[in-house]
């Protein structure tokens, strides 16, 4: 049911291991009610153990998973509640729907589990098939569905108990990228109109971005930020952060008396921090060609890509084989030099690697 709390779930120094080997450790995390929280990180970061541990799949090695204000695991006091009794709903990449019954009786399983009276079943079916806009489809079967109606099914079914708390795990990751693409829209409007308190793993920034109001960045076992989508583009916590986004080229920076440059160039780049060598966010999204900016560069172009959006050119940053990349409005040629401006205050500085 839903709950006045005002935290659909907390994470307290959440710790899992596998035998020997650490998976996550040090899990803090908050997610206000009615918000949507992505858990986004490369392949083997740790995301899908993290929401199996708050599924109630997996038993944290230390730490506490709350939701909506009670607590579910916390091994060290001896709490343990197993996935039925956590009331969530689900989302899964293959949606899992029963293919012999209709919409409705999907929809309805949920309910059948908890033997809530058929009339009232009924009525809350037809509820959460109308909220995700398939009120017309009730008797149809899922093979009769496209993908996107499939998937709606998957949400009506998973929010037809108004639980405090929706898990959504990689729910595209199966589509290829076109069909992807329409569908991160569809969902996030849906998400949005729901106004779900959800938990959403993927692997894919671009989903993360449309669809959650905020971040969770996870490497190596731990956070490494945990900011809305327009923090976490415009300030990356790390240069880690910076790269796995791919928000832009990295550039190894040194300061010889107060002077910033690329290092091994003469690439002067602003003022940087107090230090000797750092690293340097270029972001790619404050790079524009021409000579209007404050601060110019020089690139070569290597190759280039036509879009729908624009020409997707590969550059290296003129005498080195730093690479940058645009999307311009215009072609270019391989080879051709061009002159590309950016603002200093763009620049992220983070400490140098190693
Ligand atoms: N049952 C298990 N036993 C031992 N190690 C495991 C087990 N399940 C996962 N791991 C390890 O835990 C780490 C995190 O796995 P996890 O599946 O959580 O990552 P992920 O971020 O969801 O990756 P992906 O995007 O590929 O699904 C990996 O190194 C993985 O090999």
């Amino acid at each position: 049911m839903i709950s006045a709390h005002p935290l659909a779930l907390s994470l307290r120094g959440l710790r899992m291991a596998y035998g020997d080997q650490v998976v996550l450790d040090g899990i803090d995390l908050d997610l206000p009610k009615g918000q949507v929280l992505a858990l986004l990180g490369a392949s083997g970061s740790g995301k899908t153990t993290l929401l199996r541990l708050v599924a109630g799949l997996l038993m944290p090695t230390a730490g506490t998973v709350e939701i909506a204000g009670q607590t579910v695991a916390a091994p060290e006091r001896g709490v343990v509640l197993p996935p039925e009794k956590r009331g969530l709903g689900m989302v899964f990449q293959d949606y899992a729907l029963w293919p012999h019954l209709s919409v409705a009786r999907n929809v309805a399983f949920p309910l059948e589990m908890q033997r809530l009276p058929a009339a009232e079943r009924a009525a809350r079916v037809t509820q959460a098939l109308a909220r995700v806009g398939l009120g017309d489809l009730a008797d149809r079967r899922p093979s009769e569905l496209s993908g996107g109606q499939q998937q709606r099914v998957a949400i009506a079914r998973a929010i037809v108990g108004a639980p405090p708390l929706v898990l959504f795990d990689e729910p595209l990751s199966n589509l290829d990228r076109e069909l992807r693409e329409g569908m991160v829209e569809d969902l996030a409007a849906l998400v949005a109109n729901l106004e779900l308190s959800a938990v959403y793993v993927t692997h894919d920034h671009a989903e993360a971005l449309a669809l959650a109001d905020r971040i969770a960045v996870i490497h190596r076992g731990g956070i490494a930020q945990l900011a809305s989508p327009a923090e976490l583009i415009d300030r990356p916590a790390s240069a880690a952060v910076a790269e796995f986004l791919r928000l832009g080229t990295l550039l190894p920076a040194r300061c010889s008396d107060g002077e910033w440059v690329i290092k091994g160039t003469d690439i002067a780049l602003g003022p940087g921090p107090d230090a000797a060598a750092a690293q340097v966010l270029l972001p790619e999204r404050s790079l524009a060609p021409g000579t209007h900016g404050p601060a110019q560069l020089r690139a070569e172009v290597r190759s280039m890509q036509v879009r729908n959006t624009g020409f997707a050119l590969s550059l290296t940053i003129a005498g080195t084989d730093l690479p940058v990349r645009l999307l311009s409005a215009h072609p270019a040629r391989p080879g051709e030099m061009l002159a590309l401006s950016y603002s200093p205050d763009a620049l992220r500085w983070f400490p140098q690697a190693g």
